[in-house]
């Protein structure tokens, strides 16, 4: 089954750009990233998606339903972290994630406790006096606090220590494999490949791709480094489909494309001393997607 459904969804703010003809679907059980550059219309999908804002044309449903008709109903079940998040800066971060919890029908007070210790969040201090981390990870408590079944985060990370990503990477998978649905929104490639299935790139508005990561990373190069024991021929591996071609004295690198084999056998024919195969990040398949046109 389809959590989110999104078919031509299009806004536009007066005359400036929003987001065109965006479709896509998330699985149930999917942790799905949505990718693209500042700009291309990551916040304006999400926030079309809940209702915040109303599309100009085209619908979406979330666990089947539509997103306008059914707005309220569909919330309930709906954790979102915004990319910013703004607070009434006087009061206690615990009286905060009280107030939001008493809006779901159950009692939450366990929850916010496990989750506070777990992201070493300070229930006690004024949300005035937190850090811009700490200050995200009241967002992430108040997103997680009723075990929602869709958890939509808009640009999670930002602010947050490297050792506390990874925390909130694992609380992720963990409420993942409990069953919940993902939609993780970012600019930085490396996060989504390591969290994500599928992801949508997203660039000026338009959706551009939609892909599983695996795929994206089969049908790519690869790139072959090997130190050689006696120095080769410079043209030893040309017509060999191979590309940016380097031989440097006993180290050869390449970038190499399709069925593996004829090329190992060719390696196989001179006598190395180590190999490297190395697969491309996502930075490097998608770094087409982020330059801009002229
Ligand atoms: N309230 C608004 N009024 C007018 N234009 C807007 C408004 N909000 C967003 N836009 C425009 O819509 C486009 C998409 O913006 P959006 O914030 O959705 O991008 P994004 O991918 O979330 O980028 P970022 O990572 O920088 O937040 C941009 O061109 C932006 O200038």
């Amino acid at each position: 089954m389809n959590v989110i459904e999104i078919n031509k969804l299009t806004k536009s703010y007066g005359k400036s750009r929003g987001i065109v003809d965006v479709s896509f679907h998330v699985e149930q059980g999917e942790i799905f990233g949505f990718i693209g550059p500042n700009g291309a219309g990551k916040s304006t999908t999400i926030r079309t998606l809940l209702s915040l804002i109303y599309p100009t044309s085209g619908s979406a449903t979330i666990f089947g339903k539509d997103i306008i008709e059914h707005g309220p109903e569909i919330k309930m079940e709906i954790g979102y972290l915004p990319s910013e998040v703004f607070y009434y800066d006087n009061m206690k971060v615990i009286d905060l994630l009280k107030y939001s919890a008493s809006f779901y029908k159950k009692d939450c007070t366990k929850r916010i406790k496990e989750l506070a210790e777990l992201l070493e969040l300070d229930l006690t201090k004024k949300i005035d006096d937190l850090s811009l981390g700490n200050k995200k990870k009241v967002g992430i408590v108040q997103g997680l606090l009723h075990e929602p079944k869709l958890i939509i985060l808009d640009e999670p990370t930002s602010g947050l220590d490297p050792l506390m990503q990874q925390k909130f990477f694992d609380l992720l998978e963990k409420e993942n494999k409990k069953g919940a649905t993902i939609l993780f929104s970012s600019h930085i490639l490396s996060e989504v490949q390591r969290l994500c299935d599928r992801v949508a790139i997203i660039k000026d508005g338009r959706i551009v791709q939609v892909e599983k990561i695996s795929t994206l990373k089969e049908n790519n190069y690869k790139k072959i480094k090997i130190e050689t024991k006696a120095q080769i021929e410079q043209n030893y591996f040309l017509d060999q489909g191979v590309n940016q071609l380097e031989v440097n004295g006993n180290l050869v690198s390449f970038m190499f494309k399709g069925d593996i084999n004829p090329i190992l056998k060719k390696i196989s024919e001179i006598e190395i001393s180590n190999i490297w195969i190395e697969e491309p990040s996502l930075e490097e398949i998608f770094m087409h997607f982020y330059e801009k046109e002229d």
